[in-house]
């Protein structure tokens, strides 16, 4: 970083930052960070010295930026072309989803974005709903008869890793017209998922089985220690060794069976994501034809579901634990979606309490919880309110150079008491109902962050959720099932949260499971 920019002096060095005798001398703050819930500590900095600040980075990596205001945090969405996610970790995404949308940037990205766009349309979305709720009632089947076979029909389940399966069934089906069956092969007790023999070993179980060993690697401090070196010395990522380019298990699996299907061709049924993109199919090897090669095909499928299926799966987990921890929320629920008749596409968008649920969740546990950019060039940031300098400077905007890291914590954003009102942090539904923090409602549209539905869960800009609709509609499907026919409570266990790498539930240090009782409702 230089302390001059191409605009003026650069005044990053005066934003307020936590005190310095709680970082770290190697790991800086970032330590406390990842020692601590999920955006726990980035939501108690922000309330301490405002909405934007500085803390000191692992090895000795520059400060970062971590914004949460608004005007400053939408021109960092809105700029994707300067700020990128940083280009070190481009690698590993590549290992884990491919060279897909999520990888691509600049004018590869907005080509990719194009290309995939049609796939998630209204209409399209719309068509898929007959395959979302087929697969839900299967899990909720398969709960029910589970239940229905203990002595006290109550029993405590993993509701996490169900949900889960149900959510790769669904993308099976809507993306790539091919039933996974990994409910089928789904254990219900909680704790971790038993090994699979090699014998009975299936897409799924390798899909879900290397998504838990990336989720519990993530953990621990080796990963935190990794993420930082990888950062503070990007060369490392060009160094000619095997293992820094192997391919995630998930990621190889999922593009095996694109290959497959491809090559079977004929019998597709022409609405699945992957069909779709076969409209934009570009026969010429390099896609100088300006659609997407077979082989981008298949990195897309891939990338499309390592994006949308275990957020997915995290949000509906974390709505069923703030529907167990609020009963009464859970039974108007319940007596709303038993009032709403079948459940198809259009009935579900009638149900207002279930929408209101699904937002209030959605806000206080975005399960992609923060996003982090790397600035291309010098750049000035504006500031909604202009904040105090550490050296009692007033900051307006702000001036950053080429190289500045800035993360932003979506859920310090959606729980921010200035904005939201003092229970700002608290599950209540009720305020999706009215307009005004003052009447015990949302905050107006001008005074909230932009995004889907004044939350930043989607985030924003040209690099928002691509598969938003999709994941909106079938988490309000799953939630709406599961709720209308089983009763969830809590359990006496702890639930710490980490972000490893999507929003995670932690049980006694392992993570990605959610035990809850459920008896018949
Ligand atoms: C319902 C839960 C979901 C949540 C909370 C969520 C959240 C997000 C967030 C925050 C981003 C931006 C990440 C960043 O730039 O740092 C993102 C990007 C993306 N999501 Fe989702 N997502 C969800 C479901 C889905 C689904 C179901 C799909 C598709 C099947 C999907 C596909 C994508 C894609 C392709 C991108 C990359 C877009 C781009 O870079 O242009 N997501 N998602």
């Amino acid at each position: 970083r230089r302390s001059s920019t191409k605009h003026g002096p650069s005044n990053v060095a005066s934003l307020p930052s936590p005190s310095s005798s709680i970082a770290h001398w190697l790991f800086g703050h970032e330590l406390l960070a990842f020692t601590h819930d999920a955006t726990l500590m980035y939501s108690i900095w922000a309330r301490a010295l405002g909405p934007v600040y500085r803390i000191r980075a692992s090895l000795f990596y520059p400060d970062v930026i971590v914004a949460t205001d608004h005007a400053a945090v939408q021109r960092v969405f809105a700029r994707a072309t300067i700020y990128v996610k940083e280009p070190a970790w481009r690698q590993m995404i590549e290992n884990w989803s491919g060279r897909g949308i999520v990888w691509a940037e600049g004018e590869e990205h907005a080509r990719q974005r194009r290309l995939l766009t049609p796939a998630f349309t209204p209409e399209i979305v719309k068509g898929m709903a007959p395959d979302v709720i087929q697969c839900t009632e299967e899990l909720e089947s398969k709960l029910i008869s589970h239940i229905s076979q203990t002595p006290s029909q109550s029993t405590t389940i993993d509701i996490m890793h169900p949900v889960s399966a149900c959510a790769l069934d669904i993308f099976g089906r809507v993306g790539l017209c091919y039933d996974f069956q990994a409910l089928h092969s789904t254990v219900l007790t909680p704790g971790p998922q038993p090994a699979v023999t090699a014998k009975a070993q299936t897409d799924a179980t390798l899909i879900m089985g290397s998504w838990d060993e990336l989720v519990n690697a993530s953990l621990s401090f080796a990963a935190f220690v990794a993420k930082g070196v990888i950062r503070a010395f990007p060369f490392i990522m060009r160094l000619p060794l095997p293992v820094l380019r192997q391919q995630g298990t998930g990621n190889r699996v999922i593009q095996e069976l694109g290959a497959r299907l491809l090559d079977k061709g004929g019998d597709r049924k022409g609405r699945d994501i992957m069909s779709i993109l076969l409209k934009a199919h570009d026969d010429s090897e390099a896609g100088d034809g300006g659609g997407l090669t077979r082989d981008q095909i298949i990195q897309n499928m891939s990338t499309l579901l390592m994006a949308g299926h275990e957020t997915t799966a995290g949000s509906v987990t974390f709505i069923m634990y703030e529907l167990a921890r609020h009963p009464h929320v859970q039974a108007k629920l319940r007596e709303e979606i038993r009032n709403g008749g079948n459940m198809t596409h259009d009935s579900i968008q009638k149900l207002q309490y279930l929408d209101a649920v699904i937002k209030e969740g959605f806000r206080l546990h975005p399960t992609s919880p923060v996003t982090e950019r790397v600035a291309l060039e010098d750049d000035i940031l504006p500031l909604s309110k202009p904040i105090i300098g550490q050296d009692g400077t007033i900051v307006e905007n702000i001036y950053i150079s080429k190289g500045q890291a800035i993360l932003i914590p979506f859920t310090t954003l959606n729980t921010n008491p200035l904005v939201w009102g003092s229970d700002g942090a608290t599950f209540r539904p009720e305020r999706w109902l009215k307009e005004g923090v003052e009447n015990g409602g949302v905050p107006q549209p001008a005074d909230r962050p932009n995004g889907w539905s004044g939350i930043t869960t989607f985030c924003n800009g040209p690099r928002n959720c691509l598969g938003w609709r999709l994941g909106v509609f079938e988490t309000k499907v799953i939630v709406a099932t599961l709720v209308r026919s089983l009763e969830f409570r809590t359990t006496d266990d702890v639930v710490r949260t980490a972000i490893s790498p999507t929003l995670q539930p932690i049980i006694n240090g392992h993570g990605g499971i959610m035990p809850l009782r459920v008896s018949l409702a």
